[in-house]
């Protein structure tokens, strides 16, 4: 099924009426297609978590509306109508490992499948599926999640919003305080989701390589409006947009860069420290032939 997520002139005032009345997301437009990776970028304050909470409907617009799939969401729907809605896509917020709270692994992932009423053998199928998904031992099942490092309970985290089953998968700053091997873990997990099982990711993130590197498409907030949505290599040759908007040039940008200012130009930019190397290899290679 075609779960696009379309936002449409969508607003959000918190508080609104009252002395703390703050605007956080202005006449904001987007279409997410489905089976895409997309990613939200954008100094703190500019909206980024506020809009993602309108895909599950967490929040919902004060004006305009979403659409994901076929249902619509406006300021007037009912809590009631979410449900299915709600199924379909999964959450992970910043520290997600705070929210464990079953005595074992097996059971916190089981929790939120059960609570929809998966039970018995299926209940244990979607378990093993989860963890396998996430490249969680078996072994480590039984364990109290406290037991884990922070690595591995990111994964169980990660692992019980899967159960679920989702088709859409939002993920805001899901690497945040993993070391750099935890971090890679996520990210390759997350791509392989988009990739393999055709989930669509919309990811907020700080870390610029990540976005680079991954995202099919980029999308800028500032002062809670989109000041641009593009293509990952348009947006991060822009320098000046970038620090503009207080966003980080990723590395390879600036290797790049460096390597043309010393009279290396490679044939074209690489967003990805592999493709760069391989750039730089086959230039080098290149010159042996012409000499
Ligand atoms: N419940 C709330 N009531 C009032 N204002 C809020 C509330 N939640 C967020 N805001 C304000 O809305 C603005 C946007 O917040 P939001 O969390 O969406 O930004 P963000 O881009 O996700 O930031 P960060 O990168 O720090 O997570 C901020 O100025 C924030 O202070």
């Amino acid at each position: 099924m075609d779960n696009a997520i379309l936002f449409k002139n969508v607003s959000h005032v918190y508080q609104e009426n009252t002395p703390l009345e703050f605007h956080a997301l202005e006449d904001v437009s987007l279409k997410i297609k489905s089976g895409s990776f997309v990613s939200i970028i954008g100094k703190t304050g500019s909206g980024k978590s506020t809009l993602i909470k309108h895909i599950n409907a967490l929040l919902k617009p004060t004006s305009g509306s979403v659409t994901i799939g076929d249902k619509k969401i406006t300021s007037h729907t009912n809590n009631k109508h979410l449900k299915p809605l709600r199924q379909k896509i999964g959450m992970v917020f910043q520290f997600p490992e705070q929210q464990l709270f079953a005595e074992t692994v097996e059971e916190d992932i089981a929790f939120g499948p059960s609570n929809f009423g998966v039970e018995g053998e299926e209940l244990n199928d979607t378990v093993m599926h989860a963890a396998d998904l996430v490249h969680l031992d078996h072994d480590l099942l039984k364990k109290s999640p406290f037991d884990l490092s922070g690595g591995q309970k990111r994964r169980v985290a990660i692992a019980g919003v899967l159960a679920m089953n989702p088709e859409i998968l939002v993920l805001d700053e899901p690497t945040a305080g993993l070391d750099l091997e935890g971090q890679q873990y996520i990210l390759d997990l997350i791509r392989r989701l988009n990739r393999e099982e055709n989930m669509t990711i919309v990811l907020v993130s700080h870390q610029m390589d990540d976005v680079a590197k991954y995202s099919d498409r980029v999308v800028v907030m500032s002062g809670g409006k989109i000041v641009k949505k593009c293509y990952p290599d348009e947006l991060f040759t822009d320098v000046d947009f970038l620090n503009k908007y207080d966003l980080q040039v990723p590395e390879t940008v600036k290797i790049t860069k460096d390597l043309a200012d010393k009279g290396v130009e490679l044939d074209k930019l690489s967003l990805d420290a592999d493709e760069l190397i391989n750039g730089i290899i086959n230039k080098l290679r290149n010159e042996d032939k012409d000499e």
